[in-house]
């Protein structure tokens, strides 16, 4: 689980809230986005796009490790988080997934001769280095 406080900065586009990354732990993320203040973007056909908080949701992000157990078919994405000019903004990521010391790679239903394995079977921690 990871906690972010994003204290409120007059000038967002000198700081840094998160920089880009995808959730490299995760077979998917339940992210929480406490007090609905927007800052969560995802870079969709290579341009950032804010996503805006629905109240009452989560938003669920799917992390490397489901990309590498389904070949490749779910994408994990890349995002990061801004900074608001006046508001705070707290958002609770929990990362779902197997032990990191757990073999992972592509399920074997999903590796054919016309769909090879994308990725190595190897523990997640290895993907990471
Ligand atoms: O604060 C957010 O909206 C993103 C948090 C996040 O991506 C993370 O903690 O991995
Ligand atoms: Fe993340």
């Amino acid at each position: 689980m990871r906690m972010n406080y994003y204290p409120p900065c007059p000038q967002p586009d000198k700081v840094i809230g998160l920089t880009p990354h995808s959730d490299s732990i995760s077979l998917i993320t339940i992210l929480l986005e406490v007090n609905d203040v927007e800052g969560l973007q995802i870079k969709k056909d290579n341009k950032w796009v804010s996503i805006k908080p629905i109240p009452n949701a989560f938003v669920i992000n799917v992390g490397d490790v489901l990309k590498i157990m389904s070949n490749g078919i779910y994408n994990s994405v890349l995002h990061c988080a801004v900074v608001n000019t006046s508001k705070e903004r707290l958002s609770v990521a929990t990362f779902h997934g197997p032990a990191l010391y757990h073999e992972i790679g592509p399920n074997p239903d999903l590796v054919t001769s016309t769909t090879p394995a994308r990725f190595k079977r190897t523990r997640a921690t290895d993907y990471n280095k």
